[in-house]
């Protein structure tokens, strides 16, 4: 399938709204469905050209469609999965754009069982702490990595088509086990986030809160700018990659406990040669 006739977006947010345009830029999208829960959302994606037809009603929607991008928060996958299971036209892609991946992999099992050779769980590396079909933009996926982790069944047909398409978005597409998946998101984007909303959650607790923000610089808005994402979206994130997230809230932890100490005991040397190590890395990350 070179170009998709019917697109369905279960979520119309910033991740399905963004797949949506780049797909229209480039030509390759007949007509796109929207379904959501928020009507004023759904109103202003229809403004904004994201989407041509608005749907509350995700069974009705997908009939006679020959692509549906999950793109809700990962805790309301199962619920749509089963919504849609009995309407799918044969031959349907399923993809998905969650941030965990193993979950996904068991909810399209446990949902989408007769469906599974066209089945494909994805995940664009692309975002921001912005939400809501408003957020989506042109641009989004261009230069940026999308992880495809097919399951054992699917089609490599089915692979290559969502590769396709996502590389019409201007991405470079990867293709990565499930569990390796989570265990790097977790310790590059789930665990930085639930850092970012914890030191939050510490400057609020401050007697002080308010003039701490007031006097707050840039270093304070690089650090934090991801503590504004969307609440529905991380807890589920939270929920659903807990294993590896924990091992890696633990080591956090540790490293934490490690910096304590040194301050404390008032260890220069030790300081010194600690912020080297991190500082030397972050600055040559990326230049690669
Ligand atoms: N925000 C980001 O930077 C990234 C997000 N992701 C993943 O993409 C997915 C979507 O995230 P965003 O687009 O950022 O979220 P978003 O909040 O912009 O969009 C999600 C949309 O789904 C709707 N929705 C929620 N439950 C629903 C249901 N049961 N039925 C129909 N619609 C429903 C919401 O009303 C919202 O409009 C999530 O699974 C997230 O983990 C992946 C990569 C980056
Ligand atoms: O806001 C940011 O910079 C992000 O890190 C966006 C993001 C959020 C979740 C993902 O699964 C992937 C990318």
């Amino acid at each position: 399938m070179n170009s998709v006739n019917k697109l369905v977006l279960l979520g119309t947010g910033l991740i399905g709204g963004s797949f949506a345009l780049a797909l229209k830029r480039a030509g390759r999208v007949g007509k796109v469905v929207g379904v959501g829960r928020n009507p004023d959302n759904l109103q202003r994606a229809l403004q904004l050209r994201v989407i041509d037809e608005a749907s509350s009603d995700a069974a009705a929607a997908v009939q006679g469609a020959d692509l549906v991008l999950l793109a809700t928060p990962v805790g309301q996958m199962g619920r749509l999965m089963t919504q849609i299971a009995p309407h799918l036209p044969t031959g349907c892609i399923v993809t998905d754009g969650g941030s965990t991946k193993q979950d996904v992999a068991a909810l399209f099992r446990a949902h989408l069982p007769q469906h599974l050779l066209y089945c494909v769980p994805g995940h664009p590396i692309a975002g921001s702490e912005l939400s809501g079909a408003a957020a989506a933009q042109y641009g989004l996926y261009e230069g940026r990595r999308v992880v495809l982790t097919p399951l054992a069944e699917s089609n490599p047909g089915a692979v290559a088509t969502v590769r396709a398409l996502w590389e019409a978005c201007g991405a470079n597409v990867y293709e990565m086990d499930a569990a390796e998946h989570d265990g790097i998101f977790a310790a590059v984007s789930h665990v930085p986030h639930l850092l970012a909303f914890s030191y939050m959650n510490a400057v609020l607790d401050r007697r002080n809160a308010a003039a701490c923000l007031d006097f707050a610089a840039s270093g304070f808005r690089d650090f934090t700018r991801i503590a504004g994402s969307h609440p529905d979206m991380w807890r589920d994130i939270a929920l659903a990659n807990r294993d590896a997230i924990l091992a890696d809230l633990k080591a956090n932890a540790a490293q934490l406990q490690h910096v304590i100490e040194l301050v404390e005991g008032g260890d220069s040397n030790g300081l010194t040669s600690y912020i080297e190590r991190a500082s030397a890395a972050r600055s040559s990350w990326g230049r690669g």
